[in-house]
């Protein structure tokens, strides 16, 4: 494909010592060497390829000097591209970067549009769809493991399964074609429908499967949304200070101190958690708590994991056992805190009422406690079957909503064979989700959705 020759700073701006724009396209070295002078007058286009050179950047009308470089040579097809590449390493600090910008553009560069450099590696086949988007991810990724997440997907381990089930579909489509085309041989319909009940079974699986895996992925992208909840004053922010090990939330002794949702990402033993302080529940008349509450029992629905909190020092009250009561069936850890101070609470009764929960008993105050609680998440994770290093997991959000009308569609499909319905119509079926599949690699997407998709990278990228 022939592209004209883009520009973009391809470093956060305003940061770091160096910074580097970024020429693509066929005159990137051309254009690179209207405002590149060596001290030993060398042109790039003479010079080998992927190789660095020193010099200085001038303005070509009046050979001012505008800046010292480092200019790597990078020719196509061995690129991120796979067009020619020439990176400007210059001085970092806003004003020299977009000097040298101005430049490049002066001298017939055009002005990258965001993820643009993404966009052609994948226009150029160097990549297909799900591993730029993995590109993006990785610039995301919050923790660690999301990290590998978008790794695995890059190097392009989700869009090889992928392929293999469409590989199936089509050699399932061709068999049927086969055998429309000569109906002498057998019985269209008994020769092919079991193929395609076999085929199509395990493709589904093989979706199930993915899918399975997608909520995991999204925690591992995302962290495990954790949500502290509990009465007033028991000490949820002390709690979430305690885990994130500073003083972020604000604690008083006044009961409804934290008004708003607090939200903090921390690595407890390996689990990435997106920890959420809420304000503490109860009935009240305070318009600003009020609306606090109404948030904390919202957050609470969409969590991963609820950390409730209780009052050793206090019985059990209305509102604490409301609690018990809101969260049954989610996965839950309850926390029973202030343990430095004499108890009032009833064990045998929270027991009762908490059922399998586990039950943890911490005094934040005194530091007691907190490992034990770490170690009860970090159980939770790694028992649920969390870590699978090698597993290929989903985590995109447009991935996993194709993942799910594919396996409607191949449902469709299955459910027709035990219909009678016509073969030629569950042929339809079977094409449209090799066709889901393949809006996932990007063979079958539109152009219109692949701009979109562009436009959410970062400029320079
Ligand atoms: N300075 C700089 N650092 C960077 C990038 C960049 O564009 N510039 N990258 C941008 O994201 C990442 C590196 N990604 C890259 C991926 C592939 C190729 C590449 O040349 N691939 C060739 C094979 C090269 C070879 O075998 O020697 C190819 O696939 O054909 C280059 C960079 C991270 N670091
Ligand atoms: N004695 C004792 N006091 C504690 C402990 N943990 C927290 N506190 C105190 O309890 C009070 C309330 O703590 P917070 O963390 O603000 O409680 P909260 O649940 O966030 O309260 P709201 O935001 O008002 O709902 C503060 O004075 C804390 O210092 C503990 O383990 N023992
Ligand atoms: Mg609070």
């Amino acid at each position: 494909m022939e592209f004209d020759t883009i520009a973009a700073i391809s470093t956060p701006l305003g940061e770091g010592a160096i910074a580097i724009v970024r020429l693509s396209g066929p005159e990137a070295v051309s254009i690179a060497d209207q405002i590149f002078r060596s001290p030993s007058h060398k042109k790039l286009q003479q010079e080998a390829t992927h190789t660095i050179h020193y010099g200085h950047l001038v303005r070509p009308d009046t050979e001012e000097v505008v800046e010292e470089v480092m200019v790597s040579l990078m020719r196509g097809p061995k690129t991120f591209t796979r067009e020619d590449v020439v990176e400007i390493n210059c001085h970092g600090g806003l004003v020299t970067v977009n000097q040298v910008l101005q430049l490049v553009l002066r001298a017939g560069a055009r002005m990258a549009e965001p993820g643009e450099f993404t966009k052609r590696a994948f226009l150029n086949g160097r990549i297909d769809l799900s591993q730029a988007e993995a590109v993006m991810d990785l610039i995301r990724a919050k923790t660690d493991k999301a990290m590998h997440v978008a790794l695995g997907q890059m190097d392009g381990r989700l869009s090889r399964l992928i392929q293999t089930l469409r590989q199936a579909l089509l050699e399932t489509l061709a068999q049927v074609e086969v055998n429309i085309d000569y109906p002498e041989y057998d019985d269209v319909e008994e020769m092919t429908i079991p193929l395609m009940r076999e085929k199509g079974t395990w493709v589904k699986q093989e979706i199930e499967k993915l899918l399975e895996t997608s909520m995991q992925g999204k925690i591992l992208r995302e962290g495990l949304s954790t949500v502290i909840v509990g009465r007033p004053n028991v000490g949820k922010s002390s709690l979430l200070n305690s885990l994130i090990q500073e003083n972020k939330a604000i604690v008083t002794d006044i009961a409804g101190t934290t008004r708003d949702i607090i939200e903090e990402y921390v690595n407890v033993r390996g689990v990435p958690l997106k920890l959420v302080d809420t304000a503490g529940i109860r009935e009240t008349e305070d318009i600003v708590e009020r609306i606090g509450v109404e948030r904390s029992r919202q957050v609470l629905k969409e969590a991963d994991l609820i950390l409730l909190v209780m009052n050793h020092s206090e019985a059990l009250s209305e509102e604490d056992m409301r609690l018990i009561e809101a969260t049954h069936g989610m996965e839950t850890i309850i926390i029973v805190n202030k343990t430095d101070l004499p108890q009032a609470l009833d064990y045998d009764q929270l027991a009762g009422l908490a059922g399998h929960r586990r039950i943890v008993t911490t005094s934040i105050l005194q530091d007691e406690g907190i490992d034990e609680l770490e170690q009860e998440i970090a159980k939770l994770f790694f028992e649920g079957g969390m870590q699978g290093g090698d597993m290929t997991y989903v985590s995109n959000a447009r991935h996993i909503a194709l993942l799910h009308q594919a396996k409607q569609t191949i449902q469709d499909a299955l459910d027709a064979t035990e219909e009678g319905v016509p073969v030629d119509m569950i042929q339809i079926d079977v094409t449209r989700t090799w066709e889901i599949l393949g809006e996932i690699v990007g063979d079958t997407v539109e152009e219109s959705l692949i701009d979109q998709l562009f436009a959410q990278f970062c400029l320079g990228k």
